[in-house]
């Protein structure tokens, strides 16, 4: 039996671990979780899994469940996140929260020698260097629940890590991947919205629209796999069936394959170096797909992609910037403040702008990062 810590389980990704757990109730329980503001699901969630400890964004939920849920410890705001990443109980920490703000507790889980199950991939972008030196310190594993990294952590299996030539990140190219850069300029929020392979939450579904996502990914790649970046490439491969592959110096290329589904990434986060079988998975039928299509990457096409690379590259406080201001600039495109193509007009001032710090401590990393998001929110402030 494991006992699992869920931070973010309103979310896409939270729901789906929620499944993992339902369908295996032999193999994990959940200790404890936090939510942000979906309390109609916190309830939900409290009265099937029974956990110990939850924790809400905001103090009135905290307390309304404290009073109806009475045997359970209720907290809230960045405390309770840090109590649930720390929860005596809990041998695994699923970091399914969005953005920066998952950064601390999964610091803090790490110190408590917590295995992590990392979907956050904001975490390692902002912090990789802090994050991945803790891992070491403290011998913790870092197990990706991203598909891609997911794939290429499966791919790695028994291989050595001497021998990788490259890893190939797979990119669907998102709701706008048959749009000109012309046809984005006017492009509507629902639009963006409207991811063709996947179902996932709002802001990593604009970031798979601007190719923001696959940037982050590349970053989270160069911390979790340890490669630099000339050996990440990134290739359009508009299915969504292979999830990412590695090439061998040899030239064997190993890739995973299977129906997008995120539960099969984060049951395979629990179960490692085991798997389980998973009921509700589609399972690939091959003849049927008949055909897999592979394009080169249009860096002009998708700007933020070059800019990830570019801060990845680059390192110290600029990833940390990077991702602050897109987490600020699609929080505005969302709200209906921008147009599209202005997010990466607005993370592009906010790297510019940016006073470098060549090897930031997490004080500095915090403040970097808000600073980005204020010097974004003056720009949109500016404009209006
Ligand atoms: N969805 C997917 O398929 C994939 C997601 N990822 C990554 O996983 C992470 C989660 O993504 P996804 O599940 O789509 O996101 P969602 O927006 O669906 O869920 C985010 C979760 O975080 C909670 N939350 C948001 N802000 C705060 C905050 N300030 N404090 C505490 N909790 C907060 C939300 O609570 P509430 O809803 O209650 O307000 C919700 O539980 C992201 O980093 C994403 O990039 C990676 C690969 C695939
Ligand atoms: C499911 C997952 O891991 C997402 O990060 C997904 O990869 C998004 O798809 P694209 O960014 O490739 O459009
Ligand atoms: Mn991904």
């Amino acid at each position: 039996m494991k006992y699992i810590s869920l931070m973010g389980a309103t979310g896409s990704i939270g729901i789906q671990t929620l499944d993992i757990i339902r369908e295996h109730p032999e193999s994990f329980r959940l200790a404890a979780f936090s939510a942000g503001r979906n309390i109609r699901l916190a309830r939900k969630i409290i009265a099937e899994f029974q956990p110990d400890f939850v924790s809400m964004q905001g103090k009135d939920d905290a307390e309304k469940l404290k009073a109806e849920f009475p045997g359970i410890y209720l907290s809230y705001g960045g405390d309770g996140l840090s109590g649930v990443a720390t929860f005596e109980r809990s041998d695994i920490v699923v970091n399914a929260v969005v953005g920066s703000v998952g950064l601390k507790p999964t610091l803090e889980a790490i110190a408590c020698g917590k295995t992590i199950a990392l979907a956050n991939k904001e975490t390692l972008v902002t912090a990789g260097h802090l994050v991945m030196d803790a891992a070491k310190k403290n011998g913790v594993a870092l197990l990706p629940v991203d598909s891609e990294h997911s794939a290429i952590f499966q791919a790695l299996q028994g291989e050595k890590a001497k021998n990788i030539e490259r890893l190939i990140i797979t990119a669907s190219g998102g709701s706008f991947r048959d749009r000109s850069r012309e046809e984005l300029k006017g492009v509507s929020v629902e639009d963006a919205l409207n991811h063709p392979n996947w179902s996932m939450g709002a802001k990593i579904t604009i970031d798979s629209a601007t190719m923001m996502n696959k940037g982050l990914e590349v970053i989270e790649a160069h911390w979790l796999f340890n490669l630099p970046y000339e050996k990440i490439g990134v290739l359009l491969h508009r299915e969504s069936i292979i999830h990412s592959m590695v090439e061998f110096h040899d030239s064997s290329i190993i890739a995973q394959l299977g129906s997008p589904d995120m539960r099969v990434p984060i049951q395979y986060a629990l179960t490692y170096p085991d798997r389980l079988p998973l009921s509700s998975a589609k399972r690939l039928d091959l003849a049927e797909i008949g055909k897999l299509h592979f394009q080169e990457m249009d860096f002009e096409r998708f700007r933020c992609l070059r800019f990830a690379y570019d801060a990845g590259k680059e390192g110290g406080s600029l990833p940390t910037v990077l991702n602050a201001a897109n987490e600020a600039a699609v929080a505005a495109f969302l709200d209906g403040r921008i147009r599209f193509l202005e997010i990466e007009d607005l993370i592009e001032s906010a790297l510019n702008a940016h006073v470098r710090i060549a090897n930031p401590g997490l004080e500095e990393i915090l403040q970097a990062d808000l600073d980005a998001r204020n010097f974004v929110h003056s720009l949109l402030v500016k404009r209006n």
